[in-house]
């Protein structure tokens, strides 16, 4: 049997925890899997004074360390589940050049600087695996980079943050208030160190990057992706969307579009309308979910639990396994060193269903206005709704609320319309506009 491979972890958190473990209480498994023991030299942390489940008082707390540096240097695979930034950049940096492969979960620093760190294993002829960094438990990284790299991908949709959508599950399923839910996806593990990163979308975004430059063999950068997240919607938002037959997701779309005879991709995140029917409505907690749209292999679906300590482990020790194999047998996975040169089209040419709130003065004429004001912008409405609005206190007139749902519109367009909307004497407030997905 060849010798014992090193393995370093650096981050002994809520995922670092869960894979540490695993590793060494199923050693005997995974040394017949992958033909050699996984000796675990050394987990780095910022403390090592600070009290850890699962870690102090057994023998993973001896393995504890403050120096990333020394560890990483004489490690055959480094595990990196620290997240940020740096210092994890340098590390994983450091970690190739020595000859170590690499197992991340940071789909911070991949969407960031993924080509430098791919470039660098590339060069150094060694793997960086990170099927963690997106979607948790799901293998989504694998299917997409491997299994499709000889299809063409059209488009990828889905729920890919699993704090937001358990955010959104408790809102709409019990009336919580969204940072009452944050504060629980924060103790149950699902949540960023910063949770905005979640709330606000980026994390998402970040995976959406991540996806989109495999799926689409294309360099998207973070920067790439239009990014709006769910601090805005409201407890209000979230009663209307379910007397409409809606659920709220915050999903993350990369698809090929042609804009101004251009062919390119356009990804965005943004929370959207889900029919209650469609099955991404039925994505509850912190499970994830993504379609792919294929050429040949038409749709398929992937779902599973997107975050939280023990299900992201998994992702990890599968990708340690992976690497692991490949340094006993030979040979390497897949490397991102060469792009297509796919442009990335601009968000605000993509087509999209909204619907739109209005509360208007309720008296005869104001449906024409208003339908007079989308169609000036060539928003053409599908259906409307109008139903009594409480008259705001000292106000005499009878208000009305407008439920309009467009047809496929530019986004450039609906943001003019809203505008045009603002300025109509009838309207009293644009109470809120949702992009709708999925019908
Ligand atoms: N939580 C989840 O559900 C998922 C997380 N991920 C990703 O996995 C990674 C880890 O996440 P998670 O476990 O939740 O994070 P945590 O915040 O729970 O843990 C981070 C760990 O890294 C250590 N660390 C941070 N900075 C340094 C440093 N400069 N030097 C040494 N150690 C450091 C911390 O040390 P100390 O304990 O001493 O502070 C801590 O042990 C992130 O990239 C995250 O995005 C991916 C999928 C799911
Ligand atoms: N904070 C992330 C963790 C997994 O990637 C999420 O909630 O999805």
């Amino acid at each position: 049997m060849p010798a014992p491979l090193k393995v370093a972890i650096l981050g002994c958190g809520v995922v670092g925890t869960q894979v540490a473990r695993r590793l060494t209480e199923h050693a005997d498994e995974l040394a017949s899997r992958v033909g050699t023991p996984l000796e675990l030299v050394g987990i780095a942390v910022r403390d090592v004074a600070q009290p850890r489940e699962g870690v102090t008082g057994t023998p993973l707390a001896d393995l504890l360390t403050q120096d990333a540096e020394s560890l990483v240097a004489g490690a055959d695979v480094v595990v990196e589940l620290m997240g940020g930034i740096e210092p994890a950049r340098s590390l994983i940096l450091r970690a190739i050049e020595g000859g170590a492969s690499v197992v991340t979960a940071n789909k911070a620093l991949l969407a960031q600087d993924g080509p430098t760190l791919y470039a660098a294993a590339d060069a150094a002829g060694v793997d960086l695996y990170f099927e963690a960094a997106v979607a948790g438990a799901i293998p989504i990284v694998r299917p997409v980079r491997e299994s499709l790299a000889g299809d063409q991908v059209q488009r990828v949709l889905g729920i890919v943050n699993g704090t937001t959508n358990y955010v959104l599950d408790r809102m709409a399923t019990d009336g919580l208030e969204l940072e009452q839910a944050v504060k629980e996806a924060q103790t149950l593990g699902y949540a960023e160190a910063d949770p905005t990163a979640d709330v606000e979308g980026h994390d998402a975004a970040a995976k959406a990057a991540i996806l989109a430059s495999l799926a689409f063999h294309t360099r998207v950068a973070l920067d790439d992706v239009a990014c709006e997240g769910i601090s805005a919607v409201t407890a209000d938002d979230v009663a209307w969307a379910q007397r409409t037959g809606h659920t709220i997701k915050l999903l993350a779309i990369a698809e090929r579009n042609a804009h101004d005879g251009v062919t390119g991709i356009q990804v965005r995140v943004h929370p959207a309308l889900v029919p209650s029917d469609h099955p991404l409505a039925g994505v509850r907690g912190a499970f994830n979910a993504v379609f792919v749209e294929a050429e040949a292999a038409g749709e398929l679906m992937f779902y599973g639990r997107g975050a939280g300590g023990a299900p992201t482990s998994s992702a990890v020790l599968g990708d340690l396994v992976s690497v692991a194999r490949h340094r006993v047998l030979g040979g390497r996975g897949p490397v991102e060193s060469s792009y297509a040169a796919l442009p990335v089209l601009p968000a605000l040419a993509a087509r999209t269903r909204f619907q739109v709130r209005l509360a208007v003065e309720d008296r005869p004429g104001v449906l024409a206005q208003v339908a007079a004001a989308l169609a000036e912008h060539g928003v053409s409405i599908e259906a409307v709704r109008q139903v009594a609005y409480p008259v705001p206190a000292g106000d005499g007139d009878a208000l009305a609320l407008l439920l309009i749902t467009t047809h496929a519109a530019q986004e450039s367009a609906l943001a003019a319309t809203v505008t045009a909307l603002t300025d109509l004497d009838a309207v009293r407030e644009v109470v809120s506009v949702l992009r709708v997905e999925g019908a």
